[in-house]
């Protein structure tokens, strides 16, 4: 078509298409702008308004796809939402478009259940297999016995629903792949596996050989992992030898049965679910396998239970030998800095003060309220700070009486970080550090020597967290509290009882995966025989102390009760106790306000009010001065002083120890370094003088015992507990249950008519007093060579 047919003449043409060259040359960003701008307008337009449009299409698609996915995944759900009409509202609409997009499902995807998952429980079997080898023929006996009583006893228990039959298997027939590599795998319903290992030892080549090579190089070999058996639910060991060819441990006794233990616990990721258990079958065998198979059946049906092992295990189990916990001694007080609640305690409120008489008016509301709501309110404030004068009750309304050690306190935070259980509101437990060594066979505490206490049955508690000294000493540093007073709402001594009982209960029951805890110790453990009242705080400072003393002796715990001299009052009334200390911590008045930092003005006056008791109960109660020596404190030339102090309280005992350094603020502020942790020697050198003072003066006291290993040493009244040429420093602890039961708690009877047994020769002075059934460790676990 010519333009001329449209009467337009070239030369305007040209003219036209110059112009718009023109033009574009001269707007063209704009016009590039506008044109941009509207068609996005048109896009946008034609998305909203062709949206409902497609919504209608695409549930479709989603069913015929969903349908197709049921038939494979069965547990998977579709989201789908009916096709919207447009009539129907926007807020509906809006959720359809929200939803529309890419499938979506709900619910989990069908996993394969986790071995311990509570909710699984149910659908998996538990297989036990028992592992043995034997050369001589016993063992292979005794697994098949074994494995049949395991089964009576789990039926017995109804708790077959879950338990297989446990299988029996000869470690010289399996292939340790199908079992030591990973788990057996099962091709049916799915089992989880728990191994038991019954396994003598051979000081000769035997499979026992072959079987710790293959765990050893599983367990290095790179392409596996180092936890291959992982997925079992536990696994113990029992180790079979005899005690006439390797009496002890050192010398071989069980050392196989060790060994796998521990490749076992790498392998398993620390799935130790019981201690390892040894016997010889000649002497103590039974014995210790009954214990073994008891703890072991309690696991089993705790893992039928719960599905896994419970509390301490994996976690406490620590693969490494180790004592990494921090130095921790033995009945140590702890003096705790001065927070908000002592603060509280500071402004003396006399309001809430209440005479002492009033306290069994208050205990029985105390009771009352404890049987309902497990905690009483009674407000109940003891005076201390003036001894011998209770102040007289007011008229005024009684203050709003406050917990010790809140739950949401530092305090509390402070203290349960450091491993303490609190009780109730003012009480606390905490496995003592050779309770823990005991178990471990690694020793016991100096009252095993001096006394033939178990450490590994002692509870260490107080009904007290609350302390009236701040001792430069102190080994744990909280942030309060301190007090004269009892301000605190009181914790009636069933709930402490109770619940003291059952938290050390736990802390030994997570024991159970540790490396090392024997077998027999733990189940021993599991019956507390005796109580160390003192930890933290002041025992006698809890109003109702002796009504705890009470459920004690009831349930035949022995009482070892610390106070600080400071609560003259509280002592005098206080009923027999299997051992009653006090610490002597100066032998003068500015030496003990320099080391103990009480906080009563008349502390020196309430010393020596508590010396006197002393003396006038010593036939009553067994009485014992606690020396705590510090260089450069109360140690150089003080032997005369203490000597003195002995004079006046006339003690059955006096125990000498050395301070041990805590490194803790307290210490530090107050000027206390490792310099002044005075070295053995020097604590010998020191309990020779003060041998020598007393007998200046007359007093038959002579060195009767020494634990070189905790730094203490032990004089006892010659003429008291030195019979026929040896002495008698251990008690006969079901004497004393029998007097107390026969003659009551505040019954006539001396501490000489419990007197046990002699000393064992060990333990005497110039012998050392190590445990001779231990082993001494260093602080990595490495045993210690003495060097004679
Ligand atoms: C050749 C031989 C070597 C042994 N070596 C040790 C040993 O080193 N340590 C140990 O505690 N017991 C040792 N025993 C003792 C056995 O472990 C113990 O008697 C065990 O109960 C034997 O079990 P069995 O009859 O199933 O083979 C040895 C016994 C034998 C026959
Ligand atoms: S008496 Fe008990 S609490 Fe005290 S150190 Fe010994 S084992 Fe520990």
């Amino acid at each position: 078509m010519d333009l001329s047919d449209w009467g337009i003449s070239p030369s305007v043409m040209a003219k036209v298409t110059d112009y718009a060259v023109e033009l574009w040359h001269e707007h063209r960003i704009p016009i590039i702008l506008s044109t941009l701008f509207v068609l996005s307008i048109i896009r946008f337009y034609l998305h909203y308004t062709e949206e409902p449009h497609r919504l209608q299409v695409l549930p479709k698609l989603y069913k015929e796809k969903s349908q197709d996915d049921q038939k494979i995944v069965k547990s998977q759900t579709v989201e789908e939402k009916p096709v919207k009409q447009s009539s129907e509202s926007s807020e509906d609409e809006k959720s359809t478009k929200k939803k529309a997009g890419p499938r979506r499902i709900k619910g989990d995807i069908t996993k394969k259940p986790r071995a311990g998952a509570d909710a699984t429980r149910e659908a998996r079997k538990i297989q036990v297999l028992v592992f043995y080898t034997c050369l001589t023929g016993s063992t292979e006996k005794i697994a098949k016995q074994f494995a049949q009583s395991v089964e009576d006893s789990l039926k017995e228990k109804e708790t077959r629903s879950t338990y297989l039959t446990p299988k029996v298997l000869d470690l010289a027939e399996i292939d340790y792949d199908e079992y030591f590599i990973t788990p057996p795998k099962n091709e049916g319903e799915p089992i989880d596996y728990f191994y038991l290992l019954l396994l003598p030892s051979y000081n000769i080549d035997s499979i026992n050989d072959n079987f710790l090579e293959h765990l050893q190089e599983t367990h290095h070999d790179f392409r596996i992992d180092t936890s291959p058996l992982s997925p079992i639910l536990g696994y113990s060991v029992f180790g079979f030898g005899d005690r006439e060819g390797w009496p002890t441990e050192e010398e071989g006794f069980c050392f196989q049965a060790k060994e796998v233990d521990k490749w076992m616990a790498k392998l398993s990721a620390r799935k130790r679910a019981y201690p390892l258990g040894m016997g010889d079958w000649k002497t103590d065998g039974k014995e210790r396998m009954a214990e073994w198979q008891t703890g072991l059946l309690e696991v089993l049906q705790h893992i039928e239970e719960t599905g896994g092992l419970g509390e301490g295990v994996p976690g406490s189990g620590n693969p490494i030998e180790s004592d990494d916990e921090e130095i921790d001694d033995d009945d140590g007080e702890v003096v705790f800095e001065e927070g908000s609640e002592s603060k509280a305690t500071k402004q003396k409120s006399s309001s809430s003060i209440e005479d002492v008489e009033d306290l069994g008016r208050i205990m029985a509301s105390s009771r009352a309220d404890g049987a309902t709501s497990k905690k009483s309110s009674a407000p109940i404030a003891v005076d201390f700070t003036t001894e011998g004068k209770p102040k007289k009750k007011t008229a005024s309304a009684p203050a709003v009486v406050k917990e010790m050690v809140p739950k949401n306190s530092p305090t509390y935070n402070s203290l349960t970080k450091q491993g303490y259980a609190i009780v109730g509101s003012h009480s606390g437990v905490k496995i003592c550090r050779w309770t823990k060594s005991a178990l471990r066979g690694r020793g016991s505490c100096y009252k095993y020597s001096f006394y033939g206490i178990n450490s590994h049955q002692c509870m260490e508690t107080t009904p007290s967290l609350s302390c009236s000294n701040k001792c430069v000493f102190c080994w744990r540093h909280g942030t309060n509290p301190v007090g004269t007073s009892w301000r605190w709402v009181v914790d009636p001594p069933d709930l402490i009882f109770n619940g003291v009982k059952e938290n050390h209960y736990k802390k030994i029951k997570m024991m159970r995966g540790v490396p090392g805890v024997r077998a027999e110790r733990f189940a021993e453990a599991m019956r507390i025989r005796h109580c160390a009242l003192s930890l933290v705080g002041e025992p006698i400072f809890y109003p109702y102390i002796n009504e705890f003393l009470g459920m004690l002796h009831k349930e035949r715990i022995s009482s070892f009760l610390v106070c600080n001299a400071q609560h003259p009052d509280q002592l005098a009334t206080l009923q027999h106790v299997t051992q009653l200390y006090v610490s002597i911590d100066a032998s003068n008045k500015e030496s003990l306000r320099r080391i103990d930092r009480p906080l009563h003005r008349d502390f020196w006056e309430r010393f020596q009010k508590c010396l006197e008791i002393l003396r006038e109960r010593r036939f009553r109660q067994r009485t014992v001065f606690r020396l705590t020596l510090v260089k450069g404190f109360n140690l150089e030339d003080e032997a005369e002083g203490y000597a003195d102090l002995v004079e006046k309280g006339l003690p059955c005992f006096v125990e000498i120890k050395g301070v041990t350094y805590c490194g803790t603020s307290t210490s530090s502020s107050a000027g206390l370094t490792m310099s002044n942790v005075p070295f053995y020697p020097e604590v010998q050198d020191f309990v020779v003088a003060l041998e020598k003072a007393l007998l200046k003066r007359g007093l038959n006291y002579g060195i009767a015992a020494e634990h070189a290993h905790s730094c203490c040493i032990l004089l006892a009244d010659k003429e008291r507990f030195f019979v026929k040429g040896k002495w008698h420093t251990i008690i006969d602890y079901e004497k004393f249950f029998e007097l107390l039961e026969k003659k009551g708690p505040d019954g006539d009877f001396s501490p000489e008519d419990y007197m046990g047994p002699e000393t064992p020769e060990w333990a005497t002075w110039g012998r050392g007093g190590f445990d001779p059934r231990d082993q001494r460790v260093d602080r990595k676990g490495k045993p210690i060579v003495e060097v004679t």
